[in-house]
């Protein structure tokens, strides 16, 4: 089957003909212009609690890199924030770009960074990941935006796991990581109702994304373009350029939780 990815033949364009919620009302990314946003003082501080402890493996799954947690209890969760309820860490991962220039999926006032980070997050009164997945309020990601600075020392212990899955398909173990180490000082955020960027597009995510990126250097945005999208033995290609452009806004109202 002619699999979707980020080519010229099957890329965030094409995406419709294989999934018709592709054009639907909560899609995302979106351009967030920041003084079109509605500060709203109900919205409690984010409440990220982490264990290292649960992060499992680091894969190359032929889109992007995930970090898997261990999900099985409320060890490392998201709560408060715009949402209510438990949600449990499931993965991280990246979107970026072939040149420092582009890279990220949100955008703010149409300003796009070289990457962006994503902690995909499931609520706990669904069963499952899965299940979580496939109801409007099942899935929450913050959004990390990733700026061109000095080299970052927490990134790098990431990076430096790359080598060893280089291609679609590897993977490796991955222990002992706290994502807390990868956010910013300030956890001011964005909030608005959307969808996973990646089929299935299922709208079912409520987005958080963070108004203070966190740095990147030159050098590591070349590992991050080390990874290829292809398994091993196939032709090979850069993992670059990973990431779906900003879709309508379609009358939703992006919430701010900072003045
Ligand atoms: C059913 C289903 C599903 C989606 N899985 S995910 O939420 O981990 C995810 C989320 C996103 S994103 N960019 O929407 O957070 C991207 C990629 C993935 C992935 O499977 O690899
Ligand atoms: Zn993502």
């Amino acid at each position: 089957s002619h699999a979707w990815g980020y080519g010229p033949n099957n890329g965030p364009e094409t995406w419709e003909k294989g999934f018709s919620v592709a054009n639907g009302p909560r899609q995302s990314p979106i351009n967030i212009i920041p003084n079109q946003a509605q500060y709203d003082r109900s919205l409690k501080p984010l409440k990220l609690k982490y264990d290292p402890s649960d992060s499992s493996g680091i894969l190359n799954n032929g889109h992007s890199f995930q970090v898997d947690y261990v999900d099985d209890e409320n060890t490392s969760t998201l709560t408060a924030g715009p949402i209510s309820g438990i949600y449990r860490l499931k993965q991280f991962h990246f979107h970026w770009g072939a040149s420092d220039d582009r890279g990220c999926e949100h955008t703010v006032n149409g300003v796009m960074f070289p990457c962006e980070l994503h902690l995909v997050h499931w609520n706990t009164k669904y069963p499952s990941f899965g299940e979580a997945a496939s109801q409007p309020d099942g899935l929450a990601v913050v959004g990390v935006f990733l700026k061109i600075g000095s080299a970052n020392p927490r990134l790098q212990k990431v990076l430096d796991a790359l080598n060893a899955i280089k291609s679609k398909g590897k993977q490796n173990i991955f222990e002992n990581f706290d994502p807390k180490t990868l956010l910013p000082v300030s956890l001011d955020y964005w909030t608005y109702d959307g969808s996973l960027t990646t089929p299935p597009l299922l709208e079912s995510v409520t987005w958080i994304v963070l108004k203070e990126p966190i740095c990147v250097s030159p050098a590591q945005m070349a590992q991050f373009r080390s990874l290829l999208f292809n398994a091993d033995g196939e032709a090979p290609c850069c993992m670059v350029d990973n990431y779906r452009p900003p879709q309508p806004l379609k009358g939703r109202v992006v919430r701010s939780s900072f003045k």
